[in-house]
């Protein structure tokens, strides 16, 4: 299965971290860092969607994308084109990422930078916000739910924010039972790389208002963008879209897209 895989990999790979970076080492990083960006107030209903632009080299699903030399510069151009927030998919095997481009990126931009990867143990997070990370996904499919709470917390703890990811009705009722303030469904289930961009529309409703609402994957055009926004996500994150070609110029398209307010959403809190 992928995502198990996918989980199995990214520990396997912080294990072998941790022999030349001990827990107590990573841990005093992580403490000296200054406080992580309040995610929330840039990613806040507004009334034209929000874009967290992903650097991205490659995926299981489609393979290599773009060989990013220089992410830093990749994540200065997302904002630049008006993106709230910076995804950086760190996972090594199938993706080609590393903290050190996700150390890199928090350098560089003044937005909030998410650390995507496959998270599950607290060493994990730890090395997420010594690298500088303001958000750290949690995935609900691959997480016992101890597990995810135990780590909800932790993040929580550490100041930053945990964003929720879901594909289901079920998972999403565990997303809202965490109380998670950013939650995300994302259109490709990860067991069998498939895509449904209809999936978030299906249960956005369900999504308490409280909780800022994320639309994940399968966007390639602006009318991807507009589907999602009427659909009523808050905010849309993007990664192959915008890993090639112009990326302020398709960016300044997306959120042209995306400029529709929605009736009756309020900001949260
Ligand atoms: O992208 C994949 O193939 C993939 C496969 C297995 C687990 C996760 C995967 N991607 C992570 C993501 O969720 C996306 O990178 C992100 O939502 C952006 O998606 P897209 O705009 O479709 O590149």
């Amino acid at each position: 299965m992928v995502l198990a895989d996918l989980t199995a990999g990214a520990v396997a790979d912080a294990e072998r971290r941790a022999q030349s970076r001990p827990l107590a080492q990573v841990e005093s990083d992580a403490l000296a860092r200054p406080a992580a960006k309040d995610a929330l107030s840039f990613l806040a209903p507004a009334d034209r969607v929000k874009i967290i632009a992903e650097v991205k080299r490659a995926s299981p699903s489609r393979g290599p994308l773009a060989s990013i030399p220089d992410p830093a510069l990749q994540a200065s151009l997302y904002e630049t084109g008006g993106a709230s927030a910076i995804s950086v998919l760190t996972e090594e095997r199938r993706f080609g990422g590393s903290l050190a481009d996700l150390e890199a990126v928090t350098a560089r931009v003044s937005v909030p930078v998410l650390r995507k990867d496959f998270i599950a143990t607290r060493y994990q997070v730890l090395e997420a916000r010594s690298a500088g990370a303001d958000l750290v996904l949690l995935i609900v499919a691959g997480l016992d739910r101890s597990v995810l709470e135990e780590l909800f917390a932790f993040i929580t703890e550490l100041g930053m924010t945990p964003l929720v990811e879901t594909h289901s009705a079920d998972e999403l009722e565990v997303a809202i039972d965490l109380g998670a303030p950013l939650i995300g469904v994302n259109a490709r289930d990860l067991t069998t790389l498939e895509l449904d961009r209809d999936l978030f529309g299906r249960l956005s409703d369900r999504i308490p208002d409280t909780a800022v609402k994320i639309a994940e994957s399968a966007v390639l055009s602006p009318e991807d963008v507009t589907h999602y926004r009427s659909a009523g996500a808050d905010v849309v994150l993007i990664g192959e879209a915008l890993v090639t070609g112009d990326p302020v110029a398709t960016l300044t398209r997306f959120l042209d897209a995306g400029s529709i307010a929605l009736p009756g959403r309020k900001k949260t809190p």
